[in-house]
């Protein structure tokens, strides 16, 4: 205790000889912790410690008083805003000392075109629900009585706008009633006019669901030549 008290006192006067510091005498303590044991080197740490440089620094100081930074040690103050610097339509970003209330770039800038789309324009009552509701209509758009079997031979007989068939997976279709309802165009649609389209419509549009699309138009299905 006698150590601790001698240490915060040299602590708080460092210029104190610590041999001057007058001597304190206390009453021996009471021991009621058998567990630990109390002695000298139980003494903390002078804090700050007594060669620290916060020590250091508090001892250099002549006194206490806060010390007041002149105009030239002062941190000089921000630019002021460069209005001239904003010009809306600045593309690029903008170069150092510039403004920062600049607009973002993403603001003035055009937004980029979309792809543009094999998407035809479609003539007026031709669009998606025209079509269902000419499925519904109960019109045979396969053109045929029955269900054919029908050979690469005579589907190729039917590769003309009035008068197209085309086979997707086996399934042959008559295309004609279909193709001024195509999104893609009747062009496109006419490529794949008495033969087989599988690969090409997988190509562009796998999505599509073609059995669904044109089942009021099926003719039959692909068999070989021989079994005809
Ligand atoms: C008879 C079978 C076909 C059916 C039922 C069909 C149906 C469709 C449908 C529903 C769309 C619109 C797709 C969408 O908006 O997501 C479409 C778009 C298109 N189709 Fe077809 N199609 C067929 C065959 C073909 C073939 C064989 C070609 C190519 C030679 C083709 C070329 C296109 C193109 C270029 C588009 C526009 C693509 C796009 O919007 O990104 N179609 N077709």
């Amino acid at each position: 205790m006698a150590s601790y008290l001698r240490s915060w006192l040299y602590a708080q006067n460092p210029n104190v000889d610590p041999s001057n510091v007058p001597s304190i005498e206390t009453s021996p303590e009471e021991d009621d912790d058998t567990e630990t044991v109390h002695g000298d080197d139980d003494a903390p740490p002078a804090f700050p410690a007594v060669n620290s440089a916060q020590r250091a620094a508090a001892g250099s100081q002549s006194d206490d008083i806060p010390q007041i930074l002149t105009e030239n040690q002062l941190m000089p103050p921000p630019p002021p805003p460069s209005l001239a610097a904003r010009r809306p339509g600045t593309l690029g970003v903008p170069s150092a000392g510039s403004s920062s209330l600049l607009a973002p770039i993403t603001t003035i800038k055009p937004p980029p075109q979309p792809a543009k789309k094999g998407k035809v324009a479609l003539a007026p009552g031709h669009g998606p629900l025209d079509w269902a509701n000419l499925k519904k209509s109960g019109q045979n758009l396969r053109g045929t009585d029955s269900l054919l079997r029908v050979t690469p031979s005579m589907l190729k007989e039917h590769r003309t706008r009035d008068d197209a068939w085309s086979s997707f997976s086996g399934k042959v279709y008559n295309i004609t009633p279909y193709l001024p309802y195509h999104p893609g165009g009747e062009k496109e649609l006419m490529r794949v006019a008495g033969r087989d389209g599988t690969k090409l419509f997988a190509l562009t549009h796998a999505w599509v669901n073609i059995d669904y699309m044109l089942d009021e138009c099926l003719v039959g299905f692909m068999v070989s030549e021989s079994a005809s």
